[in-house]
């Protein structure tokens, strides 16, 4: 099939027309620095918590709510309170916080999601919610969605009651453990949750509570254990950050990008909740310098890449991606741990990117002991085709590359998830596309 080199935002009116659903988008830029404004989406981590939590407290104005599917779908999901279905798709924080939101408000209901979402597991939270007297049964697979919530029989409270406690691990999503934190405060005890194992992506808990907190409920955070006590949520509005985890594609951009790029974007804090900013230091490394400025608002410019360095990503499992690209890219050897979450994701991360690495002359070698080393004998970038595996992260991250020669993106739609104008943004600042429809028979 023929198709033209398109400008502006023709991509992005082509990306509504349903025919391109198995295209692909081919990717190359002019050669002259990246320079210019790029807009990240609104924190779609915080804006799905302020939604419940909203939900929860029954008022408080949200602006800057994330665009993004997860987000969009959330807000669509909390408003249809008599559905007898209802599908989280491929959203992590979707499923896990609404089962535990519905379980709670003892909705009778069918929860489900994608065949993906079927495989993502979801008995710790499961568990825990039967142990606060909801009615839980497995309709598929035992351990992973879809669920069907029957109701609950909430504990009677009495005045000289101690917390509910739970045991839960931590070590597979934190996603369950900020589930249970935010309806803690509706419990007639509160909660005290115990957490066992290594507990991963912790800054996710840490924002679940300053969200709460910013909402009028206190969690009291004592390391292995958390506290909430019963008490009314504050209708109170709130602003949402930009997100620190699509603007870390901006990062690898500069980081790639012809000597003498830079870029700012808006609506970044310097002070934020999200453990994604974790990608400041990390690109630091990598030859990307941050200055905060004024009006919440970064700037990256290109410096030089260090050496070798390691890399643990347990607090910040959604940055490795994009970390394992830039540095196999640039030929930067980075030891990378905390990676064990990634199985679990939209995708299996690692399996992912070990294969398309590989076809640009790059590699993710699993070392054991849970230690992976990225790198490349010799990265060419020259008209590989990406796939991206129902992975919005896939396809941002290796989307960079095409500053180093053009290649092809498969089912960039599935950016959608997180970052629906992450193409419309790559076309504002330059990047040439060409949008490939699938063929009809
Ligand atoms: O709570 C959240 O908003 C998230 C927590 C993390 O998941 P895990 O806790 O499963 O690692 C992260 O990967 C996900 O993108 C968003
Ligand atoms: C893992 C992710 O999301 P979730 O777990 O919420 O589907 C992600 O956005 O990378």
């Amino acid at each position: 099939m023929v198709s033209t080199l398109h400008r502006g935002g023709s991509w992005s009116f082509a990306l509504q027309a349903c025919r391109i659903i198995n295209s692909s988008l081919t990717l190359s830029w002019p050669g002259h620095p990246l320079r210019g404004i790029a807009q990240v989406p609104a924190s779609k981590s915080e804006s799905n918590r302020a939604l419940i939590i909203q939900a929860l407290a029954g008022g408080g104005t949200l602006a800057n709510l994330s665009d993004a599917n997860d987000t969009q779908l959330m807000q669509r999901l909390l408003q249809e309170p008599a559905a007898s279905i209802v599908d989280a798709e491929d959203a992590g924080t979707v499923m896990r916080f609404l089962t535990a939101y519905l379980a709670m408000t003892g909705r009778q209901v069918t929860l489900t999601g994608t065949a993906r979402m079927q495989e993502r597991p979801i008995q710790v939270l499961v568990e825990a919610l039967r142990q606060l007297g909801a009615r839980i049964e497995y309709t598929g697979q035992e351990g992973y969605p879809p669920l069907r919530l029957l109701g609950r029989t909430p504990e009677s409270a009495t005045e000289d009651s101690d917390f509910t406690e739970l045991t839960v691990r931590g070590d597979i999503s934190s996603q369950y453990i900020s589930a249970l934190l935010m309806i803690g405060p509706m419990l007639p005890h509160g909660l005290r949750i115990w957490l066992t194992g290594k507990v991963g992506s912790r800054p996710y808990i840490r924002m679940t509570q300053a969200l709460m907190q910013h909402f009028g409920a206190q969690c009291r955070d004592l390391g292995e254990v958390l506290e909430v006590r019963p008490q009314a949520y504050q209708p109170t509005d709130y602003t949402v950050e930009g997100d620190w985890s699509a603007a870390s594609y901006w990062y690898a951009m500069v980081a790639l990008g012809p000597a003498g790029s830079h870029l700012t974007l808006p609506t970044l804090r310097r002070y934020s909740w999200q453990g994604d900013q974790a990608i400041v230091g990390i690109m630091e490394k990598l030859g990307v310098r941050t200055e905060f400025l004024a009006d919440e608002a970064i700037r990256l410019t290109q410096t030089n890449s260090a050496g070798r360095f390691a890399q643990d990503f347990t607090d910040c499992p959604d940055l490795a991606q994009t970390v394992a690209v830039v540095a196999a890219a640039l030929g930067v050897e980075v030891e990378m741990t905390g990676l064990e979450s990634l199985r679990i994701k939209e995708t299996d991360r690692i399996a992912a990117l070990q294969v398309e690495l590989a076809k640009f002359g790059g590699h993710l070698t699993d070392e054991g002991a849970g230690r992976f080393r990225v790198g490349a004998q010799e990265f060419r970038v020259a008209g590989q085709q990406v796939a991206t595996y129902h992975d919005h992260r896939m396809a941002m991250a290796f989307a960079p590359l095409a500053l180093r020669g053009a290649l092809s993106v498969e089912a960039p739609q599935v950016v959608r998830k997180s970052y629906p104008q992450f193409w419309k943004e790559l076309e504002k600042v330059g990047f040439l596309t060409d949008p490939t429809p699938a063929p009809i028979y």
